[in-house]
């Protein structure tokens, strides 16, 4: 058996996905298409993780009868889990996918509240998890009731067991994560932005933000810009990635698809390099997929070495 991976998903959710020829904001819109999947970013990361044959198990928080029918998805796609029950309905949320002009818009729920009970169970729960895993992907947004220091006592607690973490978060609880110091984090250039408060307008920009998280510690920040590709820094090495060319179709879980093969690359001990390969292919294949579909191990494994890799020279 490999070494585990633990993916926490706090607010997890029905993604509820719609297909519209083209979205009519304040019409009437016919729905073509409609598909449900199981989601939350770290949902989405297990998915993935399980299709690579890691082994891999979700859990977080999940509530009412959509928290039933999310665990029924989850026992389907045979991913192991191991929800802390709460109050309230786990959310839905609505991916609105206009077909012309290929388009996607989100409409997230804010779900469920959690109570002091639910959190102290949860982190009982961590305690023994992390005893058998050798990475923690934490990701996704805080339910009402969650202390926004949740992520940074998650991250310190995993480091104290020698587990490597993956941060995968935006606003407050990426800055709240980031003060626990995680081995990696992959922010898109939004959720970078918005931390440095700045607009980010070119790779060097975006090279100097990355390097200001290296010099707190952090080892790898990955950096995803949609179809622009990403870029990958760690203290010896900047890589920059560009995806081969598909036919978008929602890409709804393409960053959580980077962060699993990032984190199976750790599990298995490849390079960065290696890693900008994975993690890009995985991504873009995702990209290419309906609904919170994720890639599928042996298109990800053809598809590596249509990667484009350039090692960008440190300044
Ligand atoms: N239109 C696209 N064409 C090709 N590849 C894409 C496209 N959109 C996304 N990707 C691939 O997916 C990766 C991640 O995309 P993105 O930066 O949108 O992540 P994200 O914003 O974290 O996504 P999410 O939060 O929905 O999971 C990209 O680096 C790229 O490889
Ligand atoms: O509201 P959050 O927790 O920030 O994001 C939740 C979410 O948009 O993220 C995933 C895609 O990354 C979806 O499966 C899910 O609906």
């Amino acid at each position: 058996m490999n070494e585990s991976v633990i993916t926490v998903t706090l607010n997890p959710a029905l993604d509820k996905t719609i297909t519209l020829e083209t979205l009519q904001v304040g019409g009437l819109n016919r729905v073509q298409e409609i598909r449900i999947d199981p989601g939350g970013k770290g949902i989405n990361v297990a998915k993935v993780l399980r299709r690579f044959g890691e082994n891999v198990i979700a859990t977080g928080f999940n509530g009412g009868y959509q928290g039933k029918q999310l665990l029924n998805h989850l026992d389907e796609l045979m991913i192991n889990h191991s929800f802390i029950p709460v109050e309230g309905e786990t959310r839905i949320n609505l991916k609105i996918v206009d077909n012309h002009n290929r388009m996607t818009t989100e409409v997230n729920e804010r779900g469920f509240e959690i109570a002091d009970n639910d959190v102290v169970q949860f982190l009982n729960q961590m305690d023994t998890l992390l005893d058998e895993a050798s990475v923690l992907v934490v990701g996704g947004s805080l339910p009402l009731g969650a202390s926004p220091d949740i992520y940074r006592d998650l991250i310190h607690k995993a480091k104290s067991k020698n587990v490597k973490t993956i941060l995968d978060a935006d606003g407050e609880a990426l800055l709240s994560g980031l003060k626990a110091v995680p081995f990696a984090i992959k922010p898109n250039i939004y959720e970078l932005e918005q931390l440095f408060n700045m607009k980010l307008e070119t790779d060097t920009d975006i090279i100097h933000a990355a390097q200001k998280l290296l010099d707190q510690g952090v080892k790898w920040v990955i950096v995803s810009m949609g179809g622009d590709g990403s870029i990958f820094i760690s203290d010896k090495e900047i890589i920059r990635a560009r995806p081969f060319p598909i036919v978008p179709k929602s890409t709804v879980g393409a960053g959580d698809s980077m962060v699993a093969a990032i984190a199976s690359c750790l599990v298995h001990g490849r390079s960065l390099h290696d890693t900008a390969r994975w993690a890009t292919a995985a991504g873009t294949l995702t990209a290419a997929e309906p609904g919170t579909e994720v890639c599928r191990l042996p298109k990800v494994i053809a598809n590596l070495q249509n990667v484009k890799i350039e090692t960008v020279e440190q300044k």
